[in-house]
């Protein structure tokens, strides 16, 4: 059976890039999409404004909707501090299965968890079955349409504390209109748009970033 384009990707990485080394699996992974295949990474662009946003905070524990093959859980990951974690949410089963391979190359496994299922599953249990207080710093990179609604549960489930930071991606590119509609008109966020380019490619994308209020 042909492979897919996530195995070649995880592939090309074995072959490529340095055991325990994530910026050679970033790079790696930029290299194959932006020469070979174009995947939805984050990318490096918007990679430097993920990074900005985590050094900025220094979160304990972040919450990532949307691992698909892990880059963005490494990007994240090889910044926290020691005793930080990453809890990504993955609803592709073969997507993580990709995702959990490049995440223990990088040698980044310690520092995060790849909760497999739809994350409106996942969001209401992350208290009781995950231990978690409240999130210093979420990562949408999910599905567009699920980006308000999971904003919304995660409020619901007193899951953002005043100071939160949420930083969703593609709000052009593919887009999220209801998502920011919902953000910039609700007075509990403070946003910052980002304008940036689609990963990979000369096209206008950007990241916005919401701050809860409390
Ligand atoms: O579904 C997505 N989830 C998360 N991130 C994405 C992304 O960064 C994309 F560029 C795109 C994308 C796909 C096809 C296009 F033509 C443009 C953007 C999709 C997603
Ligand atoms: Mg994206």
């Amino acid at each position: 059976m042909n492979q897919s384009k996530e195995q070649r990707i995880l592939n090309f990485v074995l072959q490529n890039a340095v055991r325990g080394d994530p910026c050679s699996v970033m790079d790696t992974i930029d290299k194959y999409c932006s020469q070979k295949e174009w995947a939805m990474n984050v990318g490096c662009e918007k990679g430097l404004i993920l990074d900005k946003t985590v050094e900025e905070i220094k979160p304990s524990v972040v919450l990532e909707l949307g691992t698909y093959c892990g880059y963005s859980a490494i990007r994240i990951a090889r910044l926290l501090k020691a005793g930080a974690r990453l809890l990504t949410v993955e609803f592709n089963p073969e997507f993580a299965a990709i995702a959990k391979q490049m995440i223990e190359f990088a040698g980044v496994q310690d520092k995060v968890n790849i909760l497999e299922g739809p994350s409106e599953e996942i969001i209401p249990q992350l208290k009781k079955k995950y231990e978690v207080d409240t999130l210093d710093f979420v990562f949408l990179d999910h599905w567009k349409d699920r980006y308000s609604p999971d904003t919304i549960l995660l409020q619901e489930c007193n899951l953002l504390r005043k100071g939160s930071v949420l930083l969703a991606d593609n709000v052009i590119c593919p887009g999220a209109p209801e998502f920011l509609k919902y953000i910039r008109n609700n007075p509990s966020f403070q946003c910052t748009n980002y304008p940036a380019h689609l990963e990979y490619m000369e096209v206008q994308d950007a990241m916005e970033k919401a701050v809860f209020l409390g």
